[in-house]
């Protein structure tokens, strides 16, 4: 029996035999933080963010505002490390925020413990609903990676960061075709954290209001049901692409994680999978700012590409 749709399982998504209740609820990730309330979670991830990047603008060497395209929101920031040298590897994090919310000027919560380790980051803009659709978002942040190999062609490799819809949008890059802009990016490494890979449950929730995603939309930019039928392979073997999700991120984004990383190994890719002892939906990404944190170091193995 060949192996299709979700890792051979037959039937219809297990998504669509929730209420329309308890689908908001498990799109809902800070009602599923548990030692603080849903309010104080999104609070202190956007007092986290906004802290850890006027330390970073204050401590590294930047470009900030730089521009990838001739849209007013198409800019990115760059921090380098210590000694700044363009033959670096580069990390580039796409921000959360259900493609609605989300700035980068609050989430360069990697910055610090990668640039100290030789990593040069770049944090994405993108433009946020209803500016942006999903087909938009998916442009622009192709662009900027195309932006950053042309910019930086000596790099050691491209890794790219995203956090649940910034993890959608880094994984809608496992699917892009670079011919048409003249350049194929060094892509080594996906890190995708508590990630949305098929977006068609999205589009019965409160989320769609400002999205306006029609169910061809949700199709098209669903790297889960694109990856299904893909015949592509990856480009390079060693590209490695790391699924993780937080242990108390709720069942519908545990079931999406899960199912992507083994349509991944089905397609042939290079993937692990990671649930993260102890972290919600918001810590799992804040505590990027410290060195000693469990995904900190994965990710820096990864890129330092120690065993
Ligand atoms: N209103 C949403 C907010 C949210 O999902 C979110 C907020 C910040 C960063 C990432 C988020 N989720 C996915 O992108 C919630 O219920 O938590």
């Amino acid at each position: 029996r060949p192996l299709a749709g979700r890792g051979g399982m037959e039937g219809p998504a297990p998504w669509k035999r929730l209420s329309k209740e308890e689908l908001e609820d498990q799109y809902s990730p800070s009602r599923w933080v548990i030692r603080r309330g849903a309010e104080e979670a999104l609070r202190t991830y956007s007092h986290i963010g906004d802290e850890a990047t006027k330390k970073a603008r204050a401590t590294r060497k930047s470009l900030l505002h730089v521009s990838y395209g001739d849209g007013e929101g198409e800019k990115l920031d760059i921090y380098f490390p210590e000694g700044v040298s363009e033959a670096s590897p580069f990390c580039l994090f796409f921000h959360g925020g259900y493609w609605q919310s989300g700035s980068k000027d609050t989430s360069a919560f990697m910055v610090n413990p990668l640039t100290e380790q030789g990593v040069t980051v770049v944090v994405v803009a993108y433009d946020i609903a209803p500016k942006g659709t999903l087909d938009q978002m998916v442009d622009q942040v192709t662009r900027s990676i195309v932006f950053v190999q042309k910019q930086y062609p000596c790099n050691e490799g491209i890794y790219l960061c995203g956090h649940s819809a910034g993890a959608h949008l880094a994984a809608m890059m496992l699917l892009a075709n670079w011919t048409k802009h003249g350049v194929t990016p060094n892509l080594k490494g996906f890190f995708l954290v508590s990630g949305i890979y098929d977006l068609k449950p999205i589009v019965y929730t409160s989320q769609n209001a400002p999205l306006l995603m029609t169910l061809e939309d949700a199709q098209r930019n669903s790297p889960q049901l694109l990856l299904e039928v893909a015949l592509t392979r990856p480009l390079d073997p060693a590209c490695h692409v790391l699924v993780s999700v937080g242990q108390h991120d709720s069942p519908e984004f545990h079931r999406q994680s899960k199912e992507f990383y083994q349509t991944l190994r089905q397609g042939g890719w290079n993937a692990s999978f990671e649930e993260i002892h102890d972290m919600d939906h918001f810590e799992i990404i804040w505590n990027l700012t410290q060195k000693d944190y469990v995904l900190t170091q994965m990710i820096l193995r990864t890129i330092l590409q120690e065993p």
